[in-house]
């Protein structure tokens, strides 16, 4: 299988001299096409910091990251944003959707900022995914919070990025509404052959996952493949991650 994203030794130094904090060192990892991937590890452990420079929106100190084989160090920010506009979905905590626009017109931005042409039958494709065919003309606020997540997770697949990225994409919702997108997250990677990233603290989101990887201060300690809730929040134990 060929890695979507590629991490060669990329560590990541914030701050000089004595005030210096390694969030990462020397990290090499590759995350195959078509799996589902969490991320976890105890508090400043590195998480932000390896999905950050994985997605091209920091730069590593030093390392190499690939995104389908492009090298992103070295490019400079227009063509970072340019890449992560047409390569990379994200889906943060907070859903980040513009409040004026309906629920097609959300989904359908990142085309809109791109330019690209709108291919409707894709678009309702992933509406009718989510599950969100008869709320096509909604505002966000006319939404629970579990569709706004959902309105959320259409505009990431839009463009059929290589990789969408999701940050504790289930950390405001309850239980039953987590449960809900994050099937629907599996269902985009066994079924659309979506490659999906999500940094989780939740020991339960990171079992929907093919695999789960364990950050502990800036490095990748442990990985496990067709993890379990149980088996997950063991090895968290393991990592001291909640003694605090
Ligand atoms: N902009 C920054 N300047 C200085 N230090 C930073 C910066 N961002 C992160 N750090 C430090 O880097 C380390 C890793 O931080 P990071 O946010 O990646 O951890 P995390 O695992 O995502 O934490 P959390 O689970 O609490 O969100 C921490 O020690 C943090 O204090």
């Amino acid at each position: 299988m060929t890695d979507v994203v590629r991490l060669d030794a990329v560590s990541k130094v914030y701050g000089k001299g004595r005030a210096a904090v390694a969030a990462l060192r020397e990290v090499t990892v590759g995350v195959p096409r078509g799996t589902f991937t969490a991320v976890m590890g105890p508090s400043g452990s590195g998480k932000s910091t390896f999905l950050h420079c994985a997605a091209g929106l920091d730069v590593p100190t030093s390392g190499s990251v690939r995104l389908s084989g492009t090298e992103l160090s070295g490019m400079n920010e227009t063509r970072l944003t340019e890449l992560r506009r047409e390569r990379i979905g994200f889906v943060f905590q907070m859903f980040n959707l513009v409040p004026a626009l309906t629920v097609t017109e959300n989904i359908s931005l990142p085309l809109e900022l791109a330019g690209a042409r709108t291919d409707r039958a894709w678009l309702a494709e992933i509406i009718r995914r989510v599950g969100l065919e008869g709320r096509a003309r909604h505002l966000p606020a006319q939404l629970s919070g579990g569709q706004q997540q959902r309105v959320a997770l259409a505009r990431a697949l839009v463009t059929r990025p290589d990789v969408v990225f999701g940050d504790e994409p289930t950390g405001a919702l309850d239980t039953m509404t987590a449960r809900d997108v994050l099937g629907l997250l599996r269902e985009v990677v066994s079924e659309l052959g979506q490659t999906v990233v999500m940094v989780t603290h939740d020991p339960i989101a990171a079992s929907y996952a093919d695999k789960v990887l364990f950050l502990a201060d800036g490095r990748i300690v442990d990985s496990v493949t067709s993890p379990t809730a149980d088996g997950i929040a063991r090895r968290m134990t393991g990592l001291g991650a909640w003694t605090r």
